[in-house]
């Protein structure tokens, strides 16, 4: 639906210094599917802007190339499929929900009756039935961007590009806004959007960009983003020895072999009653981590356990967060450039 190849683009600044070239998309290269609710994330000045007002054909680029529907970025082709939400939106205040709708289609060349017919059902898809006769001054941000969101789909673009959706607005605000997201995802629509709220990408978007200095640093889905797996943090869950074994009291002998273990729920207080049947689905298991630099200290680690009685029931390496993956690629780019 989105092809970005290669893409680059070129400003010419002023400063006191004089003239400068300001390169804002050095080889930028993207691939967003139909159907897909695609995030592009990015530190200030990352090149997001660009790479979005390029799609929409507002700017050109200086290379590369960008098409939307197998249609160059910019052709009336790509744009009539194309619906666009502006980080700032503005409605004259004097309209209602539905005069501003109305305003909008008409720029689209829709007739009277599409336009009403049109304009009920955005207004039910957005949630703002009833309220559609109300000035624009009495709403709510949230509101607001909701309006915003019937207006970008007013010509029933297949491709809706979203500027920072969620941006200023309240917990309630943002929750109306991605179940609107929800809906239209369900009704098959593509959507790409930008933002800088990790938290509300990772609970909208199927896929995602991580954008640094003019290029796509990774794209793809978070869970694969994020599988980067650390020995940091290992943790271990295990069940308890069986009587006999020369761990005789469990929490104590983990405690003395493995000073920097970290029990979760609190180390245990009181002596743990060993196993008498590891086999029974109610065996006494304890979960707790360990600092570990490498596999051969992780099979260490097992193989002391094991030979102690201890039972191995699981063991997971720390998954990085979203926030540590972005963290992670911005500041290689950073390194790189
Ligand atoms: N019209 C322009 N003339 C000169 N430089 C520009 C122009 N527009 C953007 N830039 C520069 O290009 C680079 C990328 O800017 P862009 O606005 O695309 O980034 P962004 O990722 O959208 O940033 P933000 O998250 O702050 O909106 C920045 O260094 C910016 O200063």
């Amino acid at each position: 639906m989105i092809d970005v190849s290669d893409l680059k683009k070129k400003y010419s600044a002023w400063s006191f210094r004089g003239r400068h070239v300001v390169e804002a998309l050095r080889g930028a290269s993207l691939q967003v599917r139909a159907g897909e609710v695609f995030g592009l994330l990015g530190p200030n000045g990352a090149g997001k802007t660009t790479l979005i007002k390029i799609l929409l054909g507002v700017i050109r680029s200086s290379s590369g190339s960008a098409s939307l529907f197998g249609e160059p970025a910019g052709s009336i082709a790509a744009r009539m499929r194309v619906g666009y939400l502006p980080e700032s939106l503005r409605v004259d205040r004097h309209h209602s929900a539905r005069s501003a709708l109305r305003y909008y289609a008409r720029m689209s060349q829709m007739s009277g009756a599409e336009i009403n017919r049109r304009s009920d059902e955005l207004l039910e898809l957005v949630g703002l039935r009833g309220r559609d006769r109300e000035s624009v001054r009495q709403f709510s941000k949230g509101m607001y961007q909701r309006l915003g969101l019937a207006q970008a789909l007013m010509h029933d673009p297949d491709l809706l590009v979203l500027d920072e959706p969620t941006d200023g607005l309240d917990p309630v605000g943002r929750n109306e806004v991605r179940k609107v997201i929800d809906r239209l995802r369900e009704s098959g629509k593509t959507i790409f959007l930008n933002s800088h709220i990790l938290q509300e990408v990772e609970l909208i978007c199927s896929r995602v960009a991580i954008m640094s200095h003019g290029k796509i640093c990774v794209a793809g889905r978070i869970d694969e983003l994020t599988q980067f797996d650390r020995f940091e943090e290992v943790a271990f869950e295990v069940a308890m020895p069986a009587p006999g074994s020369s761990a005789q009291d469990p929490a104590q002998w983990l405690r003395q072999t493995f000073p920097a273990i970290q029990f979760a729920g609190g180390t245990p207080s009181d002596p743990i009653p060993s196993a008498t049947d590891l086999d029974a689905p109610h065996a006494m298991t304890l979960e707790f981590t360990l600092p570990l630099s490498s596999q051969s200290e992780v099979d260490d680690v097992v193989d002391g356990l094991r030979r102690n009685g201890f039972s191995l029931r699981g063991l997971k390496l720390k998954r990085e967060s979203f926030e540590e993956t972005f963290m992670r690629e911005v500041s290689r780019s950073k390194e790189t450039t």
